[in-house]
This record gives C-alpha cells, structure tokens and sequence, in this order.
C-alpha cells in the first residue's frame, strides 16, 4: 500500500485521543470514532476530550463522530478500544470496511479465549491486514506533544512501513518491524508485570525488590516470548523493555498505581478506582498460555493468584522468595 492519508480511530478514550492527535501532527487527516454520540458531539465542539485527556486541545485535523460508517472513509484503521474488545470491534467493523489494514493499538490477551489480539482480529476480520502498534507510551505525554517511539510491526514488512511513515511526527518515531507476535506480548505481558512492582513498591519492600522483581519478570517474558515464536530482539526493543522500564517505574501507568493500591491493603475490587487496567484482565490468560506451553512463569502466575484471591501479597512474596535456588 501507499502512505495512507486518512487514518480511522476506534476508541475515544486517552490513548485514541492521543494517537489521533499524533497522527494529525504527522499530517493525516483523523477521523476519531466514539461509541458515545453525545461525547462525540461534545468533542467537536469543544475541541477537547474532558473525560480522558482534560486541558489537552483536539488538533484540528481530527474529525470526531460516532457513526461507525465514516470509518468506511479511511486508509487505515486503529483498534484503540480495551483488549478484551478488539476481537467484537473488529467484527463490528467488517461490514463497514472489509479489507482496510487494521492496527491493533490495544495491550492484552484475550481473557475467554487465551487468544493473542492479532488472532482475535484476523478471526473477526479474515481478509483484512493486521498490525500492531507498541511501545513505551502514557497517552497524557503523547497527547502534549511530548516526544516517545514505539513499534509498528505486521508480518508484510511494506505495509509496516508505509503505517509507521504514516503515523511518525514531530514527537512520535514510529519503528517498523515484521515480528508482530512478539511486539503485541511485550505489551500484553509488560502489563502483569507493572502489577508485582506496584504491589512490591505500595507493600513498601522496597527499590531493590522492585528491580529484582522487574528482572525476573523480564526474564520469564523472553521465555515466554521464545515459546511462542516471537524474535528476542523484539522484546528487548521498544514493545518489550522499552515497555516494562516505563510502565515498571511509573505511578502514572494504571497498572502500577493499581498494584500500589493493592500493595497498601486496597481490595483487588477498589484497587483499580474505576480506571482500566488491562494486566488485571490479561493475568489469568496470560498464566494459561504459560501453562499449556509448559513455561514457568512465577511472577505472573503470583500476580493471578493474588487477583483470583488464592493468596495475599505476603503468601505471595513467600512463594517467590523460597522458590528452589537455580542458576540465573
Ligand atoms: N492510556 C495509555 O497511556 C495507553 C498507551 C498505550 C496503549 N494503551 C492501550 O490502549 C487501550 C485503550 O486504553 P485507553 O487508555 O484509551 O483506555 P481508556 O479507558 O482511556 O479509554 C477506553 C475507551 O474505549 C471505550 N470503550 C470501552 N469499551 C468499549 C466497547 N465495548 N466498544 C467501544 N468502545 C469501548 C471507552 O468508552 C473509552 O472511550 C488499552 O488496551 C491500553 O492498554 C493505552
Ligand atoms: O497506564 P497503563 O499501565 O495502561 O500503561 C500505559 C501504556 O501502556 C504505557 O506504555
């Protein structure tokens, strides 16, 4: 495909906002797709996402609506919804536009299915290109214009070009790359992870515990990775640590404050407070792809068992602090 010029968003909340105002900065023009009709008749005319991304001005190439048809305008589209609504978006999108590229923004894995979110899509959307987009990104600094990079990769190395030249702009550098397995598990699974070092900081066991627990961590995703045939390189790139040392070392990730909260005593029920954090919903599946790959994953099967409620954070740290010695 050529450079797209017109780029769909599905999904208005922080991230959609601020990928439809990074690629309006890159000179596409953005049609942003909401499933509110009253909030997207609020943004066109106030300019602004107050819900998501307050104080941050709508660009003004960035049209949004909340009929599903003017989708049907774009060269591409980007699946920005929660994971766990990736696979029903992109059905709903089907009829509307049956073969644009669709790129997966979302971080996750499904919960009812185990499936990673490109086999969800490609279920849904059969015929239609898949690629995914990951990286190192809080939607509150891409929307100020604040500079990141992250990764764009689908198994047509071409197609991941021309999105990534698509979406590059004056403060996000977009990478391309042909391992798409391997960048949507950094992203899913960095997720998890950013729960244990939440929980580990808000218990008040300190940074050392933290890094420990951050390399450990790492270390299962690369095997986890290898297992399901994704290249190490990719997750030692942007998708994969990149990933895991922002969303590890920042109250500002949900996954983290939500692993905090849970660390200081709040119940798995209140931690969240109301914000979406998607490790929460990707542990269980995440442990169950593990599992059936027979992988040894203890920091993530730790942080399922404590969501499920079969441990507290102290049975849990017990668990990981008397495991057999090994070599590293
Ligand atoms: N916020 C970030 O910094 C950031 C950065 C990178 C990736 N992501 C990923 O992007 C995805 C979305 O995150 P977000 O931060 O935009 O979340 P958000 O909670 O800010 O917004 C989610 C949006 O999806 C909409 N939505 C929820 N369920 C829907 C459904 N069934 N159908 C249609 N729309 C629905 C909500 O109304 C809301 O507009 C997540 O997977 C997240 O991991 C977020
Ligand atoms: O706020 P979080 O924890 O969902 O993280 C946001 C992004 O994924 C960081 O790259």
């Amino acid at each position: 495909m050529s450079a797209p010029a017109r780029i769909g968003v599905v999904g208005g909340g922080a991230w959609g906002t601020a990928l439809a105002n990074a690629a309006a900065l890159a000179g596409r023009d953005v049609i942003l797709w909401l499933r509110d009709t009253e909030a997207a008749a609020r943004m066109a005319a106030t300019r602004e996402n107050a819900a998501y991304l307050p104080g941050v001005p709508l660009h003004p190439r960035v049209s949004p609506t909340a009929t599903l048809g003017d989708l049907a305008a774009a060269d591409a589209l980007l699946l920005v919804t929660p994971a766990q609504t990736t696979r029903a978006m992109a059905a709903a999108l089907a009829p509307v536009s049956p073969v644009t590229p669709l790129v997966i923004c979302a971080k996750g894995v499904e919960r009812e299915t185990g499936a990673f979110l490109s086999d969800a899509v490609a279920e849904a959307r059969p015929g239609a290109p898949v690629a995914i987009l990951s990286g190192p990104s809080f939607a509150h600094d891409v929307a100020r214009g604040l500079p990141t990079a992250v990764t764009l990769a689908a198994a047509d190395g071409g197609l991941a070009r021309d999105l990534a030249a698509a979406l590059s702009g004056p403060a996000l550098r977009v990478y391309h790359g042909t391992d798409p397995r391997g960048v949507e598990i950094g992203g899913a699974a960095k997720n998890v992870l950013a729960i244990a070092c939440g929980a580990v900081i808000g218990r008040g066991l300190g940074e050392s515990a933290k890094a420990a627990l951050m390399a450990r961590g790492f270390a299962e995703l690369l095997r986890f990775a290898a297992a399901h045939g994704a290249r190490p390189e990719t997750i030692m790139g942007l998708s994969g640590l990149g990933d895991v040392v922002l969303t590890c070392g920042s109250a500002q990730s949900r996954n983290f404050a939500f692993g905090e909260r849970l660390g200081a005593g709040a119940s798995v029920a209140a931690a969240s407070g109301g914000k979406l954090v998607e490790g929460a919903a990707t542990a269980g599946a995440l442990v169950g792809l593990a599992r059936r790959a027979g992988l040894d994953m203890p920091v993530a099967e730790a942080v399922q068992a404590v969501l499920s409620g079969e441990i507290d954070l102290e049975g849990a740290t017990g668990r990981l602090m008397n495991r057999p010695l090994r070599a590293e």
